[in-house]
């Protein structure tokens, strides 16, 4: 069973509404920029590679109906301005939002506004095959640098958050390594953490392992460190949100505790993602904007209050994991890169390992 997080047909958008998941599977239409603003902020649909093809193709749904006019590349900036602005911290949107602006712009020096609309429509819905490519190929990456270090035996992988298929076009990232090794026969077990508050863990991460038969065992956030001393844990493998410059790594609150405690274990740390989600542009983790979430998200579960009335809160939405932290690699569509290689496997002077 493949789970689809993105419906799209040209002109037509669907998302799966992951506030309701796992009880309810509920696909909400977007028919609009603003729709997908409203579903993203409100992260009906979250995980950095997901946020930005909705946030695309929700452009395309109204390029596609004539919107912009006569003068579609103010349309199209306003409209990915508006985009990157509702999840700061996953660059996903952004990059996307610069490479998509500069195609336009390029496009609308020999094109007229239809065939305008047209060429930027196509760049959009190619981001759906090239997302589901880029994870398989993490995944193989991924799950082949891991088994480097135990030729023979099954391996377990402890993760965080939802990278899956929830998070992505199809096949995720951290996932999408736990996926391949599966595959591959060679996953003993996954540990997926609870991921509060919002729990994407226990609600997305299990759903998707419990659909696909992959065998895992559900996590409370606190338990990692005793699990990582306690159930030979091989690699600990997270996506991201954000990895700059020198490898530092924006990513679910959450991971750099992960990382600090894999460390004392001695257990390699990985994070996947797609080269999208790079920001060369960053040097250092310290210079990247983290979102804060509502109160309501620590101190209320569906509606229910769970903490004193009256209580302050802090809730920081991700966290930066140092690049020091980062001792299995990066794991991305072109190879398993040390944070130190990072920029030089990028920009097309380093080959994969
Ligand atoms: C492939 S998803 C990578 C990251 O976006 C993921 O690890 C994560 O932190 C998701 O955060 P979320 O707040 O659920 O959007």
């Amino acid at each position: 069973m493949t789970l689809e997080s993105i419906r799209y047909r040209a002109g037509s958008l669907q998302i799966l509404n992951q506030l309701l998941l796992p009880h309810q599977t509920t696909y909400e239409e977007i028919r609009s920029v603003q729709d997908a603003y409203e579903a993203i902020k409100s992260m009906k649909v979250r995980g950095a590679p997901a946020i930005a093809i909705v946030g695309c193709l929700s452009l395309a749904v109204e390029l596609r109906a004539g919107a912009g006019g006569d003068d579609p590349v103010t349309f199209i900036r306003e409209s990915l301005c508006h985009l990157t602005s509702a999840r700061p911290t996953a660059v996903n949107m952004g990059r996307a939002a610069r490479e998509l602006m500069e195609f336009a712009e390029n496009e609308s020096m020999e094109k007229n506004s239809e065939q305008l609309r047209e060429s930027v429509i196509s760049w959009i819905e190619d981001m759906l095959e090239r997302d589901v490519n880029d994870n398989k190929k993490i995944g193989n990456y991924g799950a082949q640098h891991i088994l480097s270090g135990v030729p023979r035996d099954s391996v377990t992988i402890l993760t965080h958050c939802n990278t899956g298929s929830l998070a992505t076009a199809g096949y995720g990232t951290a996932l999408g390594v736990v996926r391949s090794l599966h595959t591959l026969g060679r996953l003993k077990r996954v540990y997926c953490t609870e991921t509060r508050p919002y729990n994407q863990g226990s609600r997305l991460t299990a759903y998707e392992a419990v659909a696909e038969g992959i065998p895992a065992t559900l996590i409370t956030d606190s338990m990692a460190a005793l699990t990582m001393r306690e159930m030979n844990i091989t690699a600990v493998v997270v996506g991201a949100d954000r990895v700059v410059a020198n490898g530092d790594t924006a990513n679910k609150v959450g991971t750099y505790q992960l990382a600090i405690s894999a460390k004392h274990h001695g257990i390699p740390f990985y994070v996947a993602a797609p080269s999208t989600s790079c920001d060369l542009s960053l040097e250092s983790g310290r210079d990247i904007i983290i979102e804060v979430r509502p109160p309501e998200e620590l101190t209320s579960i569906n509606g229910i209050p769970i903490a004193a009335p009256g209580i302050e809160v802090w809730n920081p939405a991700f966290d930066v994991t140092p690049h020091q932290l980062i001792t299995g690699g990066i794991i991305t569509e072109l190879g398993v890169f040390l944070p130190s290689e990072l920029q030089a496997a990028l920009t097309g002077r380093l080959t994969a390992l």
